[in-house]
This record gives C-alpha cells, structure tokens and sequence, in this order.
C-alpha cells in the first residue's frame, strides 16, 4: 500500500477515536510546505548526474519541525509526506516542542563516492537553505545518512546564515553533536521494548528477537538487546540474512559488516533468504530498515508475538488487521523509535544554548 495512503488511514482512524474536529483532521492531513529540487552534480569521472531531492513540512504548531533525510533510491514524494507526517505524531507522543518534516534524496548511496555524496548533499543545501533553520526546519539523519551528511550540510547553510550548529542534529561531536545521539534510537528500541514485556509480566532476557536491517537502528538495538540477556536469532541488512538458534555473537557481527559493508559471510550463523527474515521463528520481530514490508503478504506468516517498530511505517494496515486478530501485539513507530528524535531535542537545545552563551560571553566584554 502506497506509503501516504497507509499513514493518512491511520490518521484518520486516530482522528475519529479522538473527536477531531473535522476541519483540524482536513487541515493535519495537508503538509505546510512541500519542497522538490533538481540536484545536478558533476560525478568524480566528469560526468553529470542529476537527482531529485525533497523536504516535507507537515506541521509546525507545536514547535519547529523536525526529521531526517533519506537517501535512498526508493524515496518519493509520497513516502517522504508521510514520513514527514508520522515526524509530527511522533514528537507529540515524544512530547518534545517540534513539529514533523522530512527529507530525502533519490539516489543510492552505495554507489556514489565519498566525494560525489558531499557535492550531492552541498548541492540540497544549496537549494533548500532558505526554506531550514534553527526555528523553522531541523533536519537529522535517516536511512543512508550519518553524521558526515550532517556536517555537510551544517558547513553550507552556515555559508548562507553564518555558524548555525543547530541547523541539524545527528551531527559529530566536535560540531556539536550529543553524546548518545547514534545510539539513542536503537535505545529507545530496547527501553520500549523492556516496558512492552514488562506489562505482559516478561522481560528481555532470554526472548528471541529477529532483527530486520543492521545499520544505525537495527544494530545498535541488537547490540543493546543482546547486552540485556536477549538472544538476537537472526539479522538481515541488504547484502543478506543470518540466523543461529543459539544466539548470533553481536559485537562481532558488528565488526564483520564494518570490515565487509555488510553481513554477508558472516561465519556465526546459517545464511537464510533475506526474503524469509520477517517470518522466522522467534518471540519479538524488530523491522528496522524499509516501509511497508510487513503486509498482507506477509502477515499471515508472521510467528513473532510482539512486534516493535524500529522502522518507520513497517507496518501497512491491511497487516495491522490481520495481526491484531491473530493477538500479535504491536509497538508503534511514532513510540519505539522516538528516542532519536528525543536526543536530537537534547543536542539541539545544548547547542542554541551555547550559542546563545557565546553571543552574552562576547556581548558582556
Ligand atoms: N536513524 C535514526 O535515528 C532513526 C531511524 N528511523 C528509521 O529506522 C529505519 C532504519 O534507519 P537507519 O538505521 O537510520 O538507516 P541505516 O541506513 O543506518 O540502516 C538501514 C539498514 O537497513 C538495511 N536495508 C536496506 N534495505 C533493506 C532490505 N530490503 N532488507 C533488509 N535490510 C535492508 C541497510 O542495509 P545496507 O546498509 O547494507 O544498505 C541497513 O542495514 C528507517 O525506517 C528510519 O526511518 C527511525 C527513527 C530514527
Ligand atoms: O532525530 C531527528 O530529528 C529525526 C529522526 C527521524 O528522522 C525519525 O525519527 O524518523
């Protein structure tokens, strides 16, 4: 199901569960402002290559809005609306003062060089600078972006502006980044996990979990999770799929993806078909990579009892359904992935803070 089609459904079930207001539900379901650029870059070999980039602006009432930027080849309008939209729930359940957006780029990042994706997102910058800002529009990190994208774009829109460190979050901690803030998603994973069982009367320690995608959230949260007794029964990442009933030894798989950009050919487990990985056997399923991939094609298949979202949108309606009337439990994205976005709110109010400190420091001699 189309991703702004899912996510607008839910909104407007939530909406009458609540007693919207008709007129307010009409006016969440229409993003503030919706940004698409051409993205022209000259490639290391003199070639041109050019891309579209997007920035969504669902809502800004409740603080300035706040959200990653994606690269990926299959962001769309579509999809970076409704994750832009889904920014806004989540700070509101979060209770942070931001509003949602997001942002991405059609590419693929693996096949850009290092110096192609700094042209690339020097390039975004350049076209949306006037559009972000300290307390307007926030941007951070998402799926093919760390915090070198961050430094990036910190470096050019302070071109522009002057020396903004809080134009982004998610960024290196010598530009001002949080301590916390690579881990913090994946530790939001294991603390609503740990919440989740623990109103069922379980705890981590010896439930299995199936890990869907080892970047940023997906490894961080296993590492965590397997810290505090849980045993990690299988991982997939795009390059393939692992399993072993034992438990996989998660500090080393974490090395082998960093010495081989992947998981493939890991040597503590049995390789499985990616395709496979959402219905293996197990107690708690963590999808932490795309949208949409649990879906009535799937749902039926699923054997986990628990699900937590540590991707955004993993879950299309259709499944929803089907899910809850087997009694699988789901913990939602706007809830279990929330922790990023909460220490991006610590690390942007540390540094306005100390900008606001060096201007009285200066000002005062
Ligand atoms: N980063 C953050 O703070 C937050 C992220 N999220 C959400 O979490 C999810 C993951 O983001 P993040 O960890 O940052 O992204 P990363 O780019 O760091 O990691 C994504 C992971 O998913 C893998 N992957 C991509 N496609 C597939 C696929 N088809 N099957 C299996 N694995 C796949 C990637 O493999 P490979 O690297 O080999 O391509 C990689 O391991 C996204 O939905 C994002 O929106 C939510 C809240 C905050
Ligand atoms: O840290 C942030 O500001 C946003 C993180 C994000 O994109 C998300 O929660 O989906």
């Amino acid at each position: 199901m189309n991703a702004l089609v899912a996510t607008n459904r839910n909104f407007k079930l939530a909406a009458r569960l609540l007693g919207l207001d008709s007129k307010l539900e009409k006016s969440l379901l229409i993003p503030f402002r919706e940004i698409k650029v051409e993205c022209t870059i000259p490639k290391d070999d003199g070639t041109l290559a050019s891309f579209v980039g997007f920035r969504v602006q669902h809502d800004n009432a409740r603080g300035p809005m706040k959200g990653g930027i994606r690269y990926h080849p299959e962001v769309d309008p579509d999809e970076v609306n409704a994750l832009a939209q889904l920014m806004t729930w989540k700070a509101s359940v979060a209770n942070i003062p931001y509003g949602g957006a997001k942002g991405g780029i059609g590419c693929n990042p693996g096949e850009l060089s290092i110096t192609e994706l700094e042209r690339l997102t020097r390039v975004f910058t350049q076209k949306i600078h006037d559009l972000i800002g300290v307390h307007t529009d926030v941007p951070a990190p998402d799926m093919g972006t760390n915090p070198q994208t961050m430094a990036w774009i910190l470096d050019e829109y302070s071109k522009f502006h002057g020396h903004s460190p809080a134009v982004v979050t998610g960024k290196p901690i010598d530009l001002g980044g949080s301590l916390g803030r690579d881990a913090a998603t994946g530790r939001g994973v294991l603390f609503g996990t740990e919440a989740l069982l623990n109103e069922y009367g379980k705890s981590i320690a010896g439930q299995r979990f199936v890990v869907q995608g080892f970047g940023n959230v997906g490894s961080w949260a296993a590492q965590l999770i397997s810290e505090n007794g849980g045993k990690i029964v299988a991982v997939s990442d795009i390059t393939g799929a692992i399993k072993n009933s034992k438990g996989i030894n998660i500090p080393s798989l974490i090395n082998h993806a960093k010495e081989n950009g992947g998981i493939k050919g890991f040597n503590g487990g049995n390789a499985i078909d990616p395709n496979s990985i959402l219905v293996e056997d197990c107690d708690i399923l963590i999808p932490a990579a795309l949208g949409g991939v649990i879906n009535r094609e799937n749902a039926n298949d699923i054997k986990a009892k628990f699900i937590v979202e540590g991707a955004n949108h993993p879950t299309d309606p259709e499944a929803d359904e089907i899910l809850s009337n087997k009694g699988v439990v789901i913990l939602p994205d706007i809830y279990a992935n929330s922790g990023g976005v909460t220490v991006s709110y610590f690390e942007w109010v540390q540094v306005s803070h100390f900008s606001l400190h060096l201007i009285w420091h200066v000002a005062a001699k």
